[in-house]
């Protein structure tokens, strides 16, 4: 682990970076964040209504303000949102600040976890398969660039990925 002890999880749309975060987090006993939980209390709206009235630089530009203030805390488990590698400034934050897992997820599980939820504004369109793979080619360079660890999530249940993570960052 780097100095902080933080562990910042990152990875596409239903990779479970929320799911498995909040498990790993009470596995090794510190503080929880989801950055998007953060910008939505903070702006007393969901993220469907911040896409709505801001658009999606509105939505990036209070990302990046929570990202740099999260990952300044010491010894959290952050879940961040899929899009957060696209900005420079927050990739540079997350890499310095403390351990990197990016959790992989094919777009067929992808799909699959995310099919009933209606709070993803950028899957609420007519064919959200193409826009996975198209945020997939965009971002999993992205992804891989500021990645200290990468586990592939795809037939694995949430409490294994916890339990390897636990490993592999205490190793
Ligand atoms: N490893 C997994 N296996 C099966 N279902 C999962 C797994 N990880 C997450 N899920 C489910 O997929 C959905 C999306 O997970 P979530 O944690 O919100 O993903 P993310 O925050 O990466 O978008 C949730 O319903 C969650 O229960
Ligand atoms: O991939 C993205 O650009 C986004 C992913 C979402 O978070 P999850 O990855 O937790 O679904 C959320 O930040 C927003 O809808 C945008
Ligand atoms: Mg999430």
């Amino acid at each position: 682990m780097k100095r902080s002890q933080s562990v910042f999880l990152i990875g596409p749309m239903g990779a479970g970076k929320s799911t498995i975060g909040r498990l790993l987090s009470a596995e090794l006993k510190v503080e929880f964040f989801d950055s998007d939980k953060v910008i939505e209390e903070r702006c007393g709206a969901n993220i469907p209504w911040i896409f709505d009235m801001e658009g999606e630089s509105g939505f990036r530009e209070r990302e990046e303000q929570a990202i740099d203030e999260l990952t300044q805390m010491s010894s959290i488990v952050l879940a961040t949102g899929g899009g957060v590698v696209m900005r420079e400034a927050n990739r540079r934050h997350l890499s310095a600040r403390g351990t990197v897992v990016y959790l992989c997820t094919s777009v067929e599980q992808q799909l699959a976890r995310t099919a009933k939820d209606k709070n993803r504004p950028l899957l609420q369109a007519e064919n959200p398969e193409r826009i996975l793979r198209d945020l997939f080619s965009a971002r999993d360079p992205l992804y891989r660039e500021i990645a200290d660890i990468i586990i592939e999530t795809d037939q694995r249940n949430p409490r294994w990925v916890v339990q390897e993570l636990k490993r592999l960052i205490k190793g």
